[in-house]
């Protein structure tokens, strides 16, 4: 009876009052077996907590295999009305294997976004442009240009010269007041560039290519066409120090897929096309990125890029 007693208390606070009352080994194998019916909601519990514990790391192990783009983090939603987004990242050795400017060259790196350089009914007239523009060529594949500057028009497989293809006509189907508007909106991306970084606007020069983009779900045809790769824009384009990018229609209304993504080892970080909105950052590997793959619909924007050499520096495009 003691000893049971003693057993008993030693099985603790649930212990049948049974085994208290019964120093017996019978008394003792049913309470045992008492105590594990009591037990075993609780043992089945933890065993598919377990299991559910492991099943869901490996869904998210094989989820982080499947998809390389990781941790995926929205920087700028299409909703948003942002005032100046800025987050400061680390500069890349890219700009030391240039000619180096001081005061220009970038030595703070970076991303921006902003809603408020550039209105939606601005960036509704410059999509108006592109449209005009671009319904005189467009490419096979899904990714059609305009270069303003040099008159690149993707047409089929190939470019042609806007300019030296429609001579004299191009005054009816381009404007003073057109080319004015990519002026006054280029100067204000440059400025916002300018004090972002922390340099003087005056020491950034408008660099090519400057181009509208026009893409839609259509399968590729050339290379041309394949504008989701990763990429690094000093590397893709030479020139660039700093690039801009001034959405002219929106993510989710006119068209699904297309988000820009910057590609940081171990997360993403998205930016939502919405009109008006700039994107801006240093052109250096700190910024690898890419587009992801446009589902529907159409998506118009215009690149708009500077760099610190002058040489490599052009004019505004003008009416030819
Ligand atoms: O259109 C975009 O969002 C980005 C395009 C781009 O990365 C580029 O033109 O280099
Ligand atoms: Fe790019």
């Amino acid at each position: 009876m003691h000893v049971g007693v003693q057993k008993g208390v030693s099985w603790g606070a649930g212990s049948s009052p049974l085994v208290l009352t019964c120093g017996c080994d019978r008394s003792l194998r049913s309470a045992k077996k008492s105590r594990a019916r009591q037990d075993w909601p609780w043992r089945w519990l933890k065993a598919a907590l377990l299991v559910s514990l492991v099943v869901a790391g490996g869904f998210l192990s094989w989820r982080c295999l499947q998809n390389e783009d990781g941790v995926t983090e929205v920087l700028a939603r299409h909703g948003d009305n942002l005032r100046d987004t800025f987050i400061e990242v680390p500069c890349s050795e890219d700009y030391d294997s240039h000619k180096r400017f001081e005061g220009c060259t970038p030595r703070k790196c970076g991303r921006g976004v902003t809603d408020a350089v550039i209105t939606r009914e601005e960036a509704e007239r410059i999509r108006r442009i592109a449209e005009r523009g671009l319904s005189l060529g467009g490419s096979d594949g899904g990714a059609s240009i305009l270069d303003l500057h040099s008159g690149a028009l993707s047409l089929g497989k190939h470019f042609v010269n806007l300019y030296r293809y429609f001579g004299d006509k191009i005054q009816d189907i381009f404007t003073e007041e057109d080319f004015a508007l990519y002026r006054d909106v280029r100067q204000r991306i440059q400025q916002r560039i300018a004090q972002a970084f922390g340099i003087s606007a005056a020491s950034l020069y408008l660099t090519k290519p400057t181009f509208f983009s026009r893409i839609n779900n259509t399968g590729a045809k050339t290379t041309h066409d394949e504008y989701w790769h990763p990429h690094v824009d000093k590397v893709t384009y030479g020139s660039f120090d700093y690039t801009s990018l001034l959405y002219l229609s929106d993510y989710t209304e006119d068209f699904g897929g297309g988000r820009f993504v910057f590609m940081d080892a171990g997360s993403n970080k998205t930016i939502e096309p919405r009109a008006g909105r700039v994107s801006f950052f240093t052109s250096g590997s700190e910024n690898l990125h890419r587009v992801e793959k446009v589902q529907w619909g159409t998506r118009y924007a215009v690149t708009i890029s500077f760099t610190c050499n002058p040489d490599h520096g052009i004019g505004d495009p003008v009416l030819k």
